[in-house]
């Protein structure tokens, strides 16, 4: 299955495409749809006493009507009704007159428990607010609590954000075409989205060559070949070199998780720098990591001292701003030279927030790439304040508009971590549980990240599997996880996907 993820317009596009080229009517599409739809409610809810299919007047409402016509056909007790007419002469008017059975208004939908509703209202074509009288059917729907199966999207939600425009419905199942569009992978459609089918109706991958996909649903295709693989001449540094920034000794706890991650992720060797009395602490109880220390005011080329070392996370409980932001630009500034790349996060962003050009600017005059910043969604908004409030974008469209203004990978963190390249692509992560949703699980993600960067990893690439890798970990350490859980259950996820034993993504 294509891991591709398609905006409405695209995936209009090669509906135009497929219809012009392939010489495939539209009809023919909007049956298969149709009957896609039908399928997936009588697999899951034949036993239904009636299927109550909700038709708006657009090409949503034509599937809605093909599958109520099929359904009708193969036995189940159908009603459908019109939320406005198919305008003369187009598929979905088409689809509207083959379908003999009864169409009321929608005054007359009452559904109860045993009903199955087909939400088949708005789609990929919705454009705003839903009208009043859509609003009362889809809440008599959520009163009833009967099942629901949503054509494309659930009615209400934007396909390109996920934005909820009010009102849609939480579906059992979404029953979409050709490719996933990103409303069904962001917050708040993906919740409202239940499980998402994704039906071959005959539209054309080739539709798609002039213009490749760049956004993905984040897969271990998008980056299994260039995880490191196993080498017999390997020895500790050729394997890889991190190194963590440690903040002061009443907060260290978070650079020993970014270390303890980035080693448990593969890298031969992790060393901590820091003041003394920090590393103190860290000794107290680390035995495997290397400790250095290093003063504020310690020029950054202690960093050349390390040996090999091919990533550097700052950030994790650092605290002091000054010396992030001096640290943070001198890395940057001398990466051509070093080849040292940089994962900033939390205090390392927060540090440069009435500060940003600075930090742009640096990075843009790397040759290449050197940064990948991390933020949630509080710290977006220090960096990017314009993008975090333009309510026009998505998730992803902010993710990818960041990127490019910081000339950074940007892992865009939450429920729906979005990891966006300066070149446009994006990667949306379904990969990740609520368990990780506890304090230090960023400090882990950004040592993951560190870890495979050392390891040679291009950075969008290492952002991606990380967000995976991290995800996969909170899932194998159970919903009352705790950060250290997390880095225990590494090499779990890891060991998932060297045997190539997971199912739900397979391995190329
Ligand atoms: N060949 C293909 O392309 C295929 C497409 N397929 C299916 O088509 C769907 C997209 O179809 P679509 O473009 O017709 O859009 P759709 O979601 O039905 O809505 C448009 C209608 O609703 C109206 N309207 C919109 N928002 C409104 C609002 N808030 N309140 C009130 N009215 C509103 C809008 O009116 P207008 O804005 O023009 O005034 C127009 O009349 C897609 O999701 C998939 O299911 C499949 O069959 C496979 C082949
Ligand atoms: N509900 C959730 N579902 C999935 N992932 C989540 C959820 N809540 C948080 N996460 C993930 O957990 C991590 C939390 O990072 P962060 O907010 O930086 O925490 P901390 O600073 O405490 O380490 C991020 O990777 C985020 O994407
Ligand atoms: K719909």
């Amino acid at each position: 299955m294509s891991h591709a993820v398609l905006a409405c317009e695209q995936m209009a596009h090669a509906d135009r495409w497929t219809i012009e080229n392939a010489q495939i009517p539209g009809t023919t599409l909007m049956e298969n749809a149709g009957a896609a739809v039908a399928r997936a409610v009588l697999e899951r809810f034949g036993h239904a006493r009636r299927a109550l299919v909700l038709c708006g007047p657009g090409n949503n409402g034509g599937d809605g009507y093909v599958a109520a016509r099929i359904l009708q056909e193969s036995g189940m007790s159908v009603t459908a009704y019109a939320f406005g007419t198919p305008r003369g002469g187009t598929d979905a008017a088409i689809a509207r007159s083959r379908y003999s059975g009864a169409v009321e208004p929608p005054e007359e939908f009452e559904p109860s428990r045993d009903d199955v509703v087909v939400d088949a209202i708005f789609g990929a074509g919705l454009t705003r607010d839903l009208p009043e009288r859509v609003l009362v059917a889809l809440h008599k729907a959520r009163s009833a609590t009967c099942p629901v199966v949503a054509v494309d999207l659930p009615s209400g939600v934007n396909g390109d954000s996920g934005a909820d425009l009010g009102g849609a419905l939480t579906a059992d199942v979404t029953v979409t075409f050709f490719r996933k569009k990103p409303g069904h992978l962001l917050f708040p459609g993906r919740q409202a989205c239940g499980e998402v089918v994704v039906a071959d109706i005959g539209v054309r991958a080739e539709a798609l060559a002039a213009k490749p996909p760049v956004i993905f649903e984040n897969v271990p295709q998008l980056w299994g070949p260039v995880l490191p693989k196993p080498d017999a001449t390997w020895h500790k540094y050729s394997r890889g070199h991190a190194a963590v920034f440690s903040g002061g000794k009443h907060a260290t706890g978070a650079a020993r998780l970014a270390a303890l991650a980035a080693q448990r992720t593969g890298a031969g060797a992790v060393t901590i720098l820091g003041q003394p009395d920090a590393l103190d602490i860290h000794a107290a109880h680390l035995t495997s990591i290397m400790l250095r220390p290093c003063a504020p005011d310690d020029s950054y080329d202690r960093l050349g001292e390390l040996k090999g070392c091919r990533a550097c996370v700052l950030g994790p409980g650092f605290g002091d701003f000054t010396t992030a932001r001096r640290l943070a630009l001198s890395i940057l500034q001398e990466a051509d030279r070093t080849g040292l790349r940089l994962v900033l996060d939390a205090d390392g962003i927060t540090a440069f927030a009435s500060e940003s050009k600075a930090l742009f600017d640096v990075a843009h005059a790397v040759v290449g790439q050197a940064l990948v910043l991390t933020p949630h969604e509080g710290e977006f908004g220090r960096l990017f304040p314009d993008l975090a409030e333009d309510r026009s974008l998505s998730k992803v469209d902010k993710a990818v508009a960041a990127a490019a203004r910081a000339n950074a990978v940007v892992l865009y963190k939450g429920p729906d971590t979005v990891v966006a390249a300066p070149d446009g692509r994006a990667a949306i992560n379904t990969n990740a549980t609520s368990s990780l949703a506890t304090a230090g699980s960023g400090d882990v993600l950004s040592g993951v990240i560190g870890g495979l960067v050392a390891q040679g990893l291009p950075l969008w690439e290492a952002a991606c599997a990380a967000a995976w890798l991290h995800g996969e970990a909170g899932g194998a350490a159970g919903p009352l996880a705790v950060a250290e859980d997390i880095v225990a259950r590494i090499p779990v996820a890891f060991g998932l996907l060297n045997q190539g034993r997971d199912t739900r993504a397979p391995w190329p």
